[in-house]
C-alpha cells in the first residue's frame, strides 16, 4: 500500500525485502550519486593541485587552456557547491525518512509478532476444538457411566442413611436405655438370674451399636480424606493474587482446580472445606473418631500439605479457634462422662516430634527446640510399635490437657521461611493412650489416638532456604517422600511396604498398616502461584483415599481381660458361697418363724385359760364375800348374845340393889382371839357347814378383822385404820390379802406351755410347780411364786393385753409384702437382703430377751412390793 507523504515523496507503509527496508529510495540514490560526484570532483581538484600547485605559472600558449580549465574548474566548483547543498538537503531528508522508516519497521515488527501469535492461536484453537470434540465424546460416555454409578450410589446412600438414622435413634435411646437398665438392675438386684440376663442383653446391645457404627465408618472407607483450603492472606489479597480452586461442588466433596497452562482438574474427597469453613465445621466431621477410640480402635489423624497451607492451624489452632487436637480430647472427656458407671477410662498424652530424622520428647522437662535431647527409638513389642521412655502425662480434665498441649507446642522446632513466618520444621505427633474397662462385662481395651501435624512439603528453590533450614527441608522432604512410597505400596497392595525407610512411617506403621481408622487432612493454598504444589498434594491425597486397608481391629487388652476373668470367677464363687449362706439363714428364719407361730398358739391358749380362771375367780370371790357377810352377821349376833348373857349373869350375881354399870367389854384374851380367828379361818376355808366362832363386839372389828374390813369395806377400813388399834399388830393367823378370801380353787394341772413360759421367765419355784402339778394351792398359796403368777394373770386380764410377739407381726407383714420396700410402704424386713434378714432376727431376739428381762425385773419388783405390803 502506497501513501503520499506531505513532503511530496512517496514511501511504503509496509515493505519488506530480505530484512532490508527500502523507503524513500530515490533520496537515498541521489545522496549516493552526490557523494560520488563530490568525491570525484575533490579527487580531480586534488590531482590538479598536486600537478600544478596552488598558484601555478601558466605559460601564455597555455593561457587559453588555463582559462578553459579555470572555467571548468569554476563550473565544477559551482557544481560541487550545488551538489553539496543538494547533498545536505538529501541527508536531512534521509534522516527524516530513516526515522520514519524505523518507526514503520517497529510497527511492522509488532504487527508481525501479533500476526504470528494470532496464527498460532488459531492453530491451537483448531487443535483444541478437535481435542474438545474428542473430549466431549469421552465425557459423554463417562457421564453415562457416572449416571449409572450415581444411581447405584444413591441406593447405597439411602441404605446407609437408613442405617445411620437407626444408629442415631439408638444413640438417642442409649442414655434412656442405660437409665432403664440401671433402674431395672436396682429393682432386680436380689434376683441374680435376671441380673445376668440383663447384663447379657446389655452387652449384646452395646456390641450391636458398635458394629453398626463401625459399618457406617467402614462404608465410608478406612482412610478418609478431608480437603481444606486456607483463605488468601492480606498480603496476597493486596497483591491481587488470583484463586485457582473452585468450591462450587464442595458440598458433594468435589473440588475443581483451574491451573493456567493445564486442564481443569476435578478431585473428589470425603469432605471438602472451603476457606470459609471454621474450626467447628471441621471438627463436626471428625468427632466420630473420638467414639471409635473409646470403643477400643486405634485412630490416626494427620494433616498433610504444602508449607504455609494451615496444617498447624487445623491441628493445633489458636486460643480463640481451637484445633482438632484440643477438640477431640474434649470430646473424649465428654463421652467418658456420659459412659460413667458403665465404663471406666484412663487417658494419658505424649507429645513428640521427628526433627531431622530424630525423635524428641516434647514433654521432657528442659526440652528446648534444637537442643540435643535423649535419643528415643521405636520398638516393637507384641506386634505394637511404641517409643519406650516417652513421657506419658495422665490427664483427667481439659485444663490438664491444655497444659500438656501448650508444653508440647512451646517446645516444638519452628522457623521462618519465605512461605511461612512460623514454619514447622518437624513432624509434631500427639499420642493419646486410652485404657478402657467395661464394668459390666469386665472387658478391657487399650487404644491409641495419633494426632500428627506433618511438616510442610516445600520446594527448596521456592522457599530459598539455606544452612540449617535447608538441612531441615531436606529431611522433611525425605520423610514425606518415604510416606509417599508407603502410600504407593499400600495402594498397589505391594507385598513389601517400606515402613522403616523413615522414622515417621515407622511410627505410623500401626496406623497405616490396617489395624486402625485413619483420617487425612490435605491442606491446600488457593493461590495461582501455588497451583503446581496444590495439584501435587491433591494427587497424593487421591492416592491415599484409594487405599483399602480392610476393617479396623479392636485393641483388646488380653492381660486385663484375663485378670478380670479371674476376678469374675472369684466373684462368682463368692456369690455362690453367699447364696448358700443366705439359704441357710432363710431356713433358720423359717424354723424360727414356725417356732414363734407355735409359741403364739400356746400363748393364745394360755390367755384363754387365764380369762376363764379370772371369771371363775370373780364369781368365787363374790360368793366368798356373801358368805363372809353372813358369817360376820352371825358372829355379831353371837357376840350380842354373849354380851347379853354376860350382862344377865352379872345381874344375877351382883344383886338387884347395885345400880347397873356401863359394861365395857373386856379385851378378849389371847385365847379368845385365837378361837375367833380360828373360827373365821375355818369358816373361810371349810365353808359355812362348820360352826362359826363367837362374834366380837363391833368396836373390836378393826382389832379382830383389820384385813377383812379393809378389803371388803373400804370406808369402814379407813375408819378403823385411823384408830390406834389399827396400828397394832394383831396376832391372827397371817392371811394373805386376797388369797384369804378365795376358796381353794379346784386347780387343774397346768398346761405344759404355761409351765414352759413360766420356767422361761424363771419364776416357777419348785413348790409352785409341785402345787400346780399335784396337790393344790392350799399349802403353798403364800409362796412368792404363786403370788406372782396370780398377779401376772390378774394384771394381764385387767389391762386386756394381748401379748403378740413382735416377730410374728414382723414376719407376717414381711411375707405378704416382699416387694414393698421401694414403694415406701412397710415390709422393711422383706426389703432387707437375706443376710440382712438374719441380722434382723438376731437383733429381734436380743430385743425380746431385753424386754423379757425388764418385765421380769418389774414383776420381781412388784412381787416384792406386794410381799412387803402384805
Ligand atoms: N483456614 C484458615 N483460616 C485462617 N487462617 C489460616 C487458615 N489456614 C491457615 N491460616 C493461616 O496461615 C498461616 C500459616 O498456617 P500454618 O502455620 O498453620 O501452616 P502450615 O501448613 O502448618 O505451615 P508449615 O508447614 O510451614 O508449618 C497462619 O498464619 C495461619 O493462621
Amino acid at each position: 500500500m502506497f501513501e503520499t507523504l506531505p513532503s511530496g515523496r512517496r514511501t511504503f507503509d509496509v515493505f519488506i525485502q530480505e530484512e532490508k527496508v527500502v523507503s524513500g529510495i530515490d533520496i537515498y540514490a541521489k545522496a549516493v550519486t552526490a557523494k560520488k560526484i563530490e568525491s570525484q570532483v575533490s579527487k580531480r581538484i586534488s590531482s590538479y593541485l598536486a600537478k600544478y600547485g596552488e598558484s601555478p605559472q601558466i605559460p601564455e600558449e597555455k593561457g587559453s587552456d588555463y582559462a578553459r580549465l579555470q572555467q571548468n574548474y569554476n563550473s565544477l566548483k559551482d557544481e560541487n557547491e550545488r551538489i553539496k547543498r543538494d547533498l545536505e538537503d538529501a541527508r536531512k531528508e534521509k534522516e527524516l525518512t530513516s526515522k520514519e522508516c524505523h518507526e514503520a519497521w517497529m510497527s511492522l515488527q509488532e504487527l508481525q509478532t501479533e500476526l504470528m501469535r494470532k496464527s498460532m492461536h488459531v492453530g491451537s484453537l483448531a487443535f483444541a476444538v478437535e481435542g474438545q470434540v474428542k473430549e466431549k465424546t469421552r465425557w459423554c460416555s463417562a457421564l453415562r457411566e457416572l449416571n449409572e454409578k450415581f444411581e447405584f450410589l444413591k441406593l447405597e446412600h439411602a441404605k446407609v442413611s437408613s442405617e445411620a438414622s437407626k444408629y442415631r435413634n439408638c444413640l438417642a435411646d442409649m442414655s434412656s436405655i442405660t437409665a432403664t437398665i440401671q433402674s431395672a438392675m436396682n429393682d432386680h438386684s436380689s434376683s441374680g438370674k435376671e441380673l445376668t440376663e440383663l447384663q447379657k442383653k446389655f452387652v449384646k446391645e452395646t456390641k450391636g451399636r458398635k458394629e453398626l457404627y463401625n459399618r457406617i465408618l467402614e462404608l465410608k472407607g478406612n482412610i478418609r480424606v478431608f480437603c481444606r483450603c486456607r483463605p488468601l492472606n492480606q498480603e496476597e489479597v493486596s497483591k491481587g493474587d488470583s484463586v485457582v480452586v473452585d468450591f462450587e461442588f464442595a458440598k458433594d466433596g468435589e473440588l475443581v482446580v483451574r491451573a493456567p497452562g493445564s486442564q481443569r482438574k476435578v478431585f473428589k474427597f470425603d469432605s471438602v472445606f472451603s476457606p470459609q469453613a471454621d474450626q467447628e465445621m471441621i471438627f463436626e466431621n471428625t468427632s466420630p473418631f473420638a467414639t471409635s477410640v473409646l470403643d477400643g480402635y486405634n485412630v490416626c489423624i494427620f494433616a498433610y500439605g504444602q508449607t504455609g497451607t494451615g496444617k498447624t492451624f487445623t491441628m493445633e489452632g489458636t486460643k480463640d479457634a481451637r484445633g482438632v487436637n484440643y477438640r477431640i480430647l474434649e470430646e473424649l472427656f465428654r463421652i467418658v462422662k456420659e459412659r460413667q458407671g458403665l465404663l471406666e477410662y484412663e487417658i494419658s498424652v505424649s507429645v513428640l516430634e521427628v526433627y531431622n530424622e530424630q525423635i524428641r520428647d516434647l514433654l521432657l522437662s528442659g526440652s528446648q527446640p534444637g537442643v540435643a535431647a535423649k535419643r528415643l527409638e521405636i520398638k516393637q513389642v507384641a506386634g505394637v510399635h511404641h517409643v519406650p521412655g516417652l513421657v506419658e502425662a495422665r490427664v483427667s480434665n481439659m485444663n490438664e490437657v491444655w497444659e500438656v498441649l501448650q508444653t508440647g507446642t512451646n517446645a516444638r522446632a519452628v522457623g521462618a521461611t519465605n512461605c511461612n513466618e512460623h514454619s514447622s520444621r518437624s513432624h509434631c505427633i500427639h499420642c493419646v493412650m486410652v485404657k478402657g474397662q467395661n464394668l459390666i462385662s469386665g472387658e478391657c481395651t487399650r487404644s491409641k489416638l495419633w494426632l500428627i501435624d506433618l511438616a510442610g512439603s516445600e520446594r527448596v528453590a521456592k522457599t530459598d532456604v539455606q544452612g540449617d533450614r535447608l538441612k531441615e527441608a531436606q529431611s522433611i522432604n525425605k520423610s514425606l517422600s518415604a510416606l509417599g512410597d508407603v502410600i504407593s505400596a499400600l495402594a498397589t497392595k505391594s507385598p513389601h511396604i517400606p515402613f522403616r525407610n523413615s522414622k515417621l512411617t515407622h511410627l505410623l506403621q500401626d496406623s497405616l498398616g490396617g489395624d486402625s481408622k485413619t483420617l487425612m487432612f490435605v491442606q491446600i493454598s488457593p493461590k495461582e502461584n501455588d497451583a503446581a504444589e496444590t495439584l501435587c498434594s491433591l494427587n497424593f491425597a487421591s492416592r491415599v483415599r484409594g487405599i483399602e486397608l480392610g476393617p479396623a481391629k479392636r485393641q483388646l487388652d488380653s492381660s486385663e481381660a484375663l485378670k478380670s476373668r479371674h476376678m469374675l470367677e472369684k466373684a462368682k464363687q463368692e456369690i455362690k458361697g453367699k447364696d448358700d449362706q443366705i439359704k441357710k439363714m432363710e431356713e433358720a428364719a423359717n424354723c424360727l418363724e414356725s417356732r414363734i407361730k407355735s409359741k403364739d398358739v400356746s400363748i393364745k391358749h394360755l390367755q384363754d385359760r387365764v380369762k376363764e380362771l379370772e371369771s371363775q375367780l370373780l364369781i368365787e370371790r363374790k360368793l366368798a364375800r356373801q358368805h363372809v357377810d353372813t358369817r360376820i352377821a352371825e358372829t355379831h349376833h353371837q357376840l350380842q348374845r354373849l354380851q347379853q348373857q354376860e350382862r344377865d349373869l352379872s345381874a344375877t350375881s351382883n344383886n338387884s340393889n347395885r345400880p347397873p354399870l356401863t359394861v365395857r367389854p373386856p379385851p378378849p384374851s389371847d385365847n379368845q382371839v385365837n378361837v375367833a380367828d380360828t373360827a373365821i379361818a375355818a369358816a373361810l376355808t371349810d365353808g359355812p357347814t362348820k360352826s362359826p366362832p363367837s362374834s366380837p363386839p363391833p368396836d373390836d372389828y378393826a382389832r379382830y378383822f383389820p384385813a377383812m374390813l379393809k378389803e371388803n369395806k373400804p370406808a369402814v377400813g379407813a375408819r378403823f385404820a385411823t384408830s390406834p388399834a389399827c396400828n397394832r399388830r394383831v396376832s391372827m393367823v397371817p392371811a394373805p390379802r386376797r388369797e384369804s378370801l378365795i376358796p381353794p380353787p379346784a386347780v387343774r394341772p397346768m398346761e405344759a406351755p404355761l409351765l414352759t413360759l413360766l420356767a422361761g421367765a424363771g419364776e416357777v419355784s419348785p413348790p409352785l410347780s409341785g402345787a400346780v402339778t399335784g396337790g393344790g394351792l392350799r399349802g403353798q398359796a403364800r409362796s412368792g411364786g404363786a403370788r406372782r403368777i396370780s398377779s401376772i394373770l390378774r394384771r394381764s386380764l385387767q389391762k386386756k393385753v394381748v401379748i403378740k410377739p413382735p416377730l410374728q407381726q414382723f414376719v407376717r407383714r414381711g411375707a405378704g409384702q416382699s416387694n414393698r420396700e421401694d414403694k415406701g410402704g412397710g415390709g422393711v424386713y422383706a426389703a432387707v437382703p437375706p443376710w440382712g434378714r438374719a441380722r434382723r432376727l438376731a437383733e429381734w431376739e436380743q430385743q425380746q430377751q431385753r424386754l423379757r428381762k425388764e418385765k421380769e425385773r418389774q414383776w420381781g419388783i412388784s412381787g416384792r412390793r406386794r410381799q412387803e405390803t402384805c
